[in-house]
């Protein structure tokens, strides 16, 4: 049955995508849908098409075929800027925590004191209250990476794209980031996210995504593909095999 927060999330899917280079399949995913209630995990070995198949997702990257649709409709530039994306390394502003979250919500055209109390509320969100006057750059890598996801919630998105967010990160800076996607996700915030770590799946993921060699080998209920999976590759994945 889905409930409240599902019927919130916006659907995302995929028809007959397709990257080539020189004459080989990067990515080629007949057929995808993202539109169960909860969070999708995207795993699978080095070079599976993870972070392709993430860029395809948000539009920045037009595949050679195919497209993406978002709620039925193929993305647009209206849809994209209601998209936020978190990489492996946080990409921020040589600037102060406060005013790498100031430019995104002054360009959605808030009045100077409701920006003043989203930041306060963001950084709060973060757990990096008292940290808002210190420069960016000189943020821990957890602190760091909790920022660029606090300025990418800023844009109140409906999907919010992670790439490997936590793979630099020790269990406890880890967690951090891990509630705060489950925060958003409860909050209706449709989560896509790729992922190394099995555990972290375990941990956050209502749907699993396994790629490998450019294609989606199986898309199920997270419980279902990771303790009972039904391609081999997945299976390998799992065990801690080799895949290529
Ligand atoms: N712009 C590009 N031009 C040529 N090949 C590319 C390009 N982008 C990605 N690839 C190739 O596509 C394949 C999939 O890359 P991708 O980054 O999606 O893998 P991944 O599953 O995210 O891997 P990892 O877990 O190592 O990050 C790789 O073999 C990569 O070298």
């Amino acid at each position: 049955m889905r409930d409240l927060v599902s019927d919130m999330a916006s659907c995302l899917s995929v028809g007959g995508v397709r990257i080539t280079r020189k004459g080989k399949a990067l990515l080629d995913v007949p057929s995808l849908n993202l539109d169960g209630p909860g969070s999708t995990l995207i795993l699978g070995p080095n070079g599976a098409g993870k972070s392709l198949l993430l860029r395809c997702l948000h539009g920045l990257i037009v595949p050679d075929r195919g497209q993406v649709m978002q709620d039925g409709v193929p993305l647009n530039a209206e849809r994209k800027a209601r998209q936020g994306m978190v990489f492996q390394q946080p990409v921020l502003l040589r600037r102060s925590v406060a005013a790498n979250l100031d430019f995104v919500l002054k360009r959605q055209g808030l009045p100077r004191s409701e920006r003043k109390t989203r930041i306060q509320n963001l950084l709060t969100e973060g757990g990096l209250d008292g940290k808002a006057r210190q420069s960016a750059r000189s943020l821990s890598g957890g602190e760091a990476q909790r920022l660029a996801i606090l300025r990418a919630l800023a844009l109140n998105p409906e999907t919010l794209f992670l790439d490997e967010p936590t793979s630099a990160l020790d269990p406890s800076a880890t967690q951090m980031i891990e509630r705060m996607v489950q925060r958003a996700s409860s909050r209706g915030v449709r989560i896509v996210m790729v992922t190394h770590d099995i555990g972290q799946a375990r941990r956050l993921a209502a749907d699993i995504v396994m790629m490998q060699g450019g294609r989606v080998v199986e898309h199920g209920a997270a419980q279902q593909v990771l303790d009972a999976p039904e391609s081999d590759a997945a299976r390998r994945y799992l065990a801690g095999g080799l895949v290529t």
